[in-house]
């Protein structure tokens, strides 16, 4: 029998329609190949979960989707990867666009040494130059999205790095939610946050999912089927099992998966 986990995994995904499809991606740092040909589509308005153990490529995987990979030196990427039907590796794709369109958020909140408001507006002011109006307007905008507007609302001007690890990662939410992704990546956002921050995230990305489509890495078994739609098994490079989480966590098709969910390794 599969799993003992807390909480009662999401209910089985009504298929909303697809914004991102990967096909036969690999890559290779150097000569070792870290992705082995996979194969996945995302659905508009889901929460996806990436999980599986250390070092099976969940994070390079991530990085592949708004092309994060091409910054580390010796890196080969071969398959193919659209959004909205675009081929992002095409070599006519702007990746700063990109990376507006498909945002991202990593494990250590990293707000940059400037005011919150600031934080907050970077992306907007890299793209032009917007009205104070518009910037004012979307730093409440963004910051209620990441629900710590209430908390920092008093403080714009103060620096980002006084807030607590929890503020800080919401406050780098909102800073990707200012620029309106369609699809926002997060590597594991809670797993240097203290239990409350975690649980406020969680939340808040719940709310968020009926604006965005968005995708986790998380070795929180719990997390993933708390707040995902659907969940992709990742196992030395490969997807071994993609389904629906409650599929994942209550009957999944394979020996592997079943083995990791029950922790039986990793
Ligand atoms: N910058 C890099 N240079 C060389 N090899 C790398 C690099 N990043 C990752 N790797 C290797 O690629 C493989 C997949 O790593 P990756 O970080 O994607 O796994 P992961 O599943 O996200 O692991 P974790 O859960 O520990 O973060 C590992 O063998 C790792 O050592």
């Amino acid at each position: 029998m599969a799993m003992a986990i807390a909480s009662a995994p999401q209910q089985t995904a009504v298929a909303t329609p697809p914004i991102i499809d990967s096909h036969d991606v690999h890559l290779w740092y150097g000569t070792n190949e870290a992705l082995k040909g996979i194969n996945l589509t995302f659905h508009e308005h889901e929460i996806t979960a990436l999980i599986g153990p250390s070092g099976c490529g969940k994070s390079t995987y991530l990085r592949t989707l708004n092309r994060m990979n091409d910054l580390i030196p010796g890196v080969t990427i071969k398959g193919e990867v659209t959004l909205k039907g675009q081929d992002i590796y095409s070599s006519s794709m702007d990746t700063v666009a990109l990376r507006k369109e498909v945002g991202m958020v990593f494990q250590q909140p990293n707000p940059f040494p400037f005011s919150i408001y600031d934080n907050v507006t970077y992306g907007l002011r890299l793209g032009g130059k917007p009205s104070r109006e518009e910037l004012d307007e979307a730093v409440e905008t963004s910051l209620r999205q990441a629900a710590v507007w209430e908390d920092v609302k008093d403080k714009l001007h103060d620096s980002a790095l006084a807030l607590s690890g929890g503020q800080q990662q919401r406050v780098c939410i909102a800073r990707v939610l200012a620029v309106k992704p369609d699809v926002i990546l997060l590597d594991e956002p809670t797993s240097a946050l203290d239990p409350i921050s975690s649980s406020q995230i969680e939340n808040m990305l719940v709310n968020l999912k009926k604006d965005y489509t968005i995708i986790l890495v998380t070795h929180n078994m719990s997390q993933a089927s708390r707040i995902s739609d659907r969940t992709a098994f990742f196992l030395q490079g490969n997807l071994i099992e993609y389904d629906d989480t409650k599929t994942i966590f209550l009957n999944p098709h394979k020996k592997e998966t079943e083995d990791y969910i029950s922790g039986r390794f990793g």
